[in-house]
């Protein structure tokens, strides 16, 4: 562990209610476990790492260290445009398990054994009365209400031109699926400053995820765009402040400079977190709580296999779910490692994360998850550093990366024939 000074930070006894890459909606082998009370904090490293999450007791194997809800969250823009549909707010999916089905097979007349274990509630919908995006109960619509989407609404009329539309037209052409993030993140995290009634104190939640120094700022920007950075940055910026009316609160001013805005996009860069999910996904492990005879669930398993392929055969299997990035206060403070003790779910099917231990992790020890997906880790040292350095901008000294540091420094297989394929 890489802990020389130890400062506390924070001290947190997990509720026991119920980037950092990309998540996938979680599948049937990741059925939801009880949680026990842990205790973990957030220390100070002396080292170019910064902060770190530290067990204080003893965690067992599969245990949830903690869950909580994101600071900002937003999906994607391809979701929406492609009749993704899910809560505006926390991503929940808003279809009912046979039209995700349909949609995704283009099989209209798709019949699925135990309709009851779809979770979608029609009749909890609540649409915004003003420019009607739906979210899936009156929580979520009150609480974007009055966080961000009382600054954001664009109402009724010409949606075309409104600031908002454009934005995302211009995100859009700029970002193709596979998103990996999205410009709307940082326009929440801008409306939440207008709307919170302690301006200073929420700029400062937002400065207090791990940021980086100036001159790294160019960099990670160039990641969150793409290859033609520098315009679309100037372009971008414009575009936001059109949606934002920075007038309305200074405290915005200092991330809309062509600094500012940039240092903004580097920390979404460098602390989102992925999620995804999916009316079928829910539907699945719903099944799985049944206990249904082995004959009958033998049925189901072949069933949701024909059901993927078709997926796969009609979409390329490469966009499922319904996608969107959340910043997180404590799983930010998680660091990478090539040989993780703990792991990111999303078992409520929205964007309520859980944070699980996947082996025994001792008192004092370190915490943390990979930011590779499961094919990176399994890449060689050489393709996972030169991926992390990239796009988090460190050298991964992890025990794994230790252990075969006297392996030569060759790209992996896989990662090659992915940049052929790029190019
Ligand atoms: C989501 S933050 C993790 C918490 C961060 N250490 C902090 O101080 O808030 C991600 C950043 O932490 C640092 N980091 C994460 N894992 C690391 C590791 N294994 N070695 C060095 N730095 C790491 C990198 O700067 C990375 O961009």
């Amino acid at each position: 562990m890489d802990v020389d000074t130890e400062i506390q930070v924070h001290n947190e006894q997990a509720s026991t209610s119920c980037a950092s890459g990309q998540a996938s909606a979680s599948t049937s082998s990741e059925m939801k476990i009880p949680q026990a009370p842990v205790q973990f904090e957030v220390r100070q490293t002396d080292t170019s790492k910064g902060r770190c999450l530290v067990a204080v007791t003893a965690i067992p194997a599969k245990t949830v260290i903690f869950e909580e809800e994101p600071f900002v969250f937003s999906q994607f823009a391809w979701n929406k445009h492609c009749g993704y549909s899910a809560c505006d707010h926390c991503l929940r999916p808003l279809e009912i398990v046979e039209a995700n089905i349909s949609r995704l097979t283009r099989n209209n007349n798709f019949m699925l054994p135990y309709p009851e274990s779809c979770q979608t509630k029609k009749n909890q919908h609540e649409p915004c009365p003003d420019c009607l995006i739906t979210y899936c109960s009156e929580s979520c619509l009150k609480t974007a209400y009055q966080e961000y989407h009382k600054t954001l609404c664009p109402g009724y009329g010409d949606t075309k031109h409104d600031p908002m539309s454009v934005l995302e037209n211009a995100w859009r052409k700029i970002h193709y699926p596979p998103e990996t993030t999205t410009i709307f993140l940082l326009v929440r995290l801008l409306a939440r400053i207008i709307q919170a009634p302690d301006k200073q104190e929420m700029v400062q939640k937002i400065l207090n995820f791990s940021h980086k120094s100036v001159n790294e700022h160019e960099k990670l920007s160039h990641k969150f765009l793409g290859d033609q950075f520098k315009d679309q940055l100037i372009e971008l910026r414009s575009m936001v402040s059109r949606v934002i009316y920075p007038d309305q609160s200074p405290e915005v001013h200092q991330f809309l400079t062509s600094e500012g805005f940039q240092s903004l996009i580097a920390l979404i860069g460098t602390n989102a977190q992925g999620v995804a999910t999916s009316a079928f996904s829910a539907w699945r492990r719903n099944v799985e709580t049944l206990r249904l005879r082995k004959k009958d669930q033998e049925e189901v398993d072949e069933l949701v296999e024909e059901i993927y392929e078709d997926m796969e055969r009609c979409t390329g299997g490469e966009f499922l779910d319904n996608e969107g990035v959340g910043l997180y206060v404590k799983q930010s403070s998680v660091n990478h490692s090539c040989d993780p003790n703990a792991i990111v779910k999303f078992w409520n099917n929205n964007f309520r994360l859980s944070l699980v231990s996947k082996k025994n992790i001792e008192p004092g020890e370190e915490i943390c998850i990979s930011y590779l997906d499961e094919c990176e880790l399994h890449r060689s040292r050489h393709s996972r550093q030169k991926y992390l350095k990239e796009n988090y901008l460190f050298t991964c000294l992890c025990p794994k990366c230790i252990s075969e540091g006297d392996d030569p420094d060759v790209t992996s297989e896989e990662e090659a024939s992915e940049d052929e394929n790029d190019e």
